[in-house]
């Protein structure tokens, strides 16, 4: 079983101080930072892009921590260079967005980052099935894309049951509405890679919840052997 791996999301920070507030979430220690991206036409909002994510890097070198950028948009090759050059580490494209998926997974690995295959909640996991063995990450969401703060689907347990089934290896994340109260029920489905927005950031002490929530995930990993 991979690794656990808190990835807490930067659009539920502080946009008039980015930078440092990047800074601060660093230091309480996440294995990656989860970075938004929307475009205003896959999703109904508009987040930022190439240039914040840019900005975001010069905060945050590579070696402090991982930038997962989860992209949000229409035309999934078209940021691949633009992001790459910015300084993201995994690009994670919607398969609802891709009219040809495995050259979206080959652009992505050609300009050397990690690829991430991600499912809206209506998407039939099975049209995942197909992209496991090539990818390095598949993302179940567990609300609409769009926005931060949202109720977690519980519902969607049985597709990240059914990747995990699929593969041992493989990092398989879930986005939306996660907290100490129910990430149980990911890490206990199969999920290692947990996003969390509004439950980190609007903590009252955002390194022990990114803890707990690392520790629960450990736990259930655990007794899956
Ligand atoms: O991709 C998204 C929303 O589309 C997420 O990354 C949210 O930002 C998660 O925020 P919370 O649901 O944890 O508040």
């Amino acid at each position: 079983m991979p690794s656990p791996k808190i990835a807490p999301s930067i659009l539920s920070g502080d946009f008039a101080n980015l930078g440092r507030d990047c800074q601060k979430m660093v230091a309480n220690g996440p294995e990656w930072l989860h970075v938004d991206v929307m475009d205003g036409h896959f999703v109904p909002n508009i987040s930022f892009g190439p240039m914040v994510v840019e900005a975001v890097r010069r905060s945050v070198p590579r070696e402090q921590v991982m930038l997962d950028c989860h992209m949000m948009v229409s035309n999934p090759k078209k940021w691949v260079e633009p992001i790459a050059k910015a300084g993201g580490d995994q690009y994670t494209f919607h398969f609802e967005a891709a009219d040809d998926v495995q050259g979206t997974i080959d652009l992505i690995r050609k300009h050397g980052m990690r690829v991430g295959l991600a499912i809206k909640p209506k998407t039939d996991i099975k049209e995942a099935f197909p992209y496991i063995n090539k990818v390095d990450m598949v993302l179940v969401m567990t609300v609409e894309p769009g926005f931060g703060g949202q109720k977690f689907m519980p519902d969607m347990m049985p597709k990240v049951e059914a990747i995990r089934a699929k593969s041992a290896e493989i990092d398989l994340q879930v986005d939306g509405g996660l907290g100490p109260e129910n990430v149980e029920l990911a890490a206990k489905a199969g999920a290692n890679v947990i996003v969390a927005g509004t439950s980190v950031y609007k903590s009252a002490d955002p390194k022990s919840t990114i803890a707990k929530l690392r520790e629960s995930v450990t736990i259930c990993q655990c007794h899956h052997h």
